[in-house]
């Protein structure tokens, strides 16, 4: 069942074009990624989606096209840099939410869920950077909903809290909610999403499982190692594997694609040769990116 539908929308800010043509769908208990970025346009298409812009054309529909006030009861958000009140404390924030909803979730539960149940008194300012983030995911689910649209999850978290937020999502979803992830993450968006839209400059530039997206890169492989003696390139050059040789002192470069690590450690060895610090490198999301846009992800 295709939850959210999203069909040729299209948003301008004044004289700023946000949103040029975006069309996806999501399937239900699906992590979906919208990955692009700074300024791609992902935030303006994840709030057209969540009904708190209006797109210039194109149209959204949500659960079969709920009607707003229905909508609201069923759909979380977490928006980006979303605040609170300094003072109001982690329980409180969580009540004030919970009011919002006909059928809210329990929060007790929520909170233990989410790591908080020991900061229940704490005031929201008090809080960590990624204990906010995780309270800012409880109060997009403490409705209960059935589709949460998350902007942002992890930025500005370290490392250790980046994991333990994807554990949380993955349990999330496990739970059957289906998930709309906006991230310029690669790592988070390999981790966490079944499929991803790339989007650059407004428009969706490729849509796929996030193992799709980097084999249309065609599979390039970089194989790195030290190598003290000599060797001749020629022959490291005449593997069908093998694109592209470079030795710059004892290190030495190869690309190439199919079992490319097999064939040239076969050559290496048929040669006496012993290399040291042997490196694999494959095509990454940000390759997949770079190759289809021209561009990086990542600044
Ligand atoms: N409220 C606004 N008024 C005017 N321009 C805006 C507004 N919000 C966003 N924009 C512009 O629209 C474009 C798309 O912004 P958007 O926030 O949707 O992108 P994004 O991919 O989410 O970027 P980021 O990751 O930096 O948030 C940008 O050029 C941005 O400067």
């Amino acid at each position: 069942m295709k939850v959210i539908e999203v069909s040729n929308l299209r948003k301008r800010y004044r004289d700023q074009l946000a949103v040029d043509d975006v069309s996806f769908t999501v399937e239900e208990g699906e992590i979906f990624g919208v990955l692009g970025p700074n300024g791609a346009g992902k935030t303006t298409t994840v709030e057209c989606v969540a009904g708190l812009r209006v797109p210039d054309s194109g149209t959204v529909s949500v659960l079969g096209g709920l009607h707003r006030t229905e909508l609201k009861e069923r759909l979380g958000v977490q928006l980006q840099s979303s605040t609170l009140p300094e003072k109001l404390k982690v329980w409180e924030a969580l009540d004030l939410y919970a009011s919002f909803y006909r059928e809210p979730a329990n929060w007790v539960e929520l909170l233990e869920r989410v790591g908080l149940a020991d900061k229940r008194d704490t005031p929201y300012g008090k809080l960590s950077g990624g204990q906010q983030q995780r309270l800012s995911i409880a109060l997009a689910l403490v409705g209960g909903p059935r589709v949460a649209i998350l902007d942002e999850l992890t930025t500005g978290l370290d490392p250790q809290a980046r994991r333990d937020t994807w554990d949380l999502i993955e349990r999330v979803r496990e739970d059957g909610v289906t998930i709309l992830l906006v991230t310029h993450f690669m790592e988070e968006a390999e981790r966490l999403c079944d499929r991803l839209a790339l989007i650059d400059s407004g428009r969706v530039v490729a849509m796929d499982s996030p193992s799709g997206l980097i084999a249309r890169v065609g599979g390039q492989q970089t194989v790195r190692f030290r190598l003290s003696g000599p060797l001749d390139n020629s022959r490291l050059k005449a593997l069908p594997e093998v694109t592209e040789v470079s030795r710059s002192g004892e290190q030495v470069t190869v690309t190439g694609t199919g079992n490319l690590l097999l064939a040239i450690t076969t050559v290496l060895s048929a040669a006496g040769a012993v290399p040291t610090d042997l490196r694999m490198e494959q095509a990454t999301l940000d390759d997949a990116f770079l190759s289809l846009t021209g561009k990086k992800i990542s600044a």
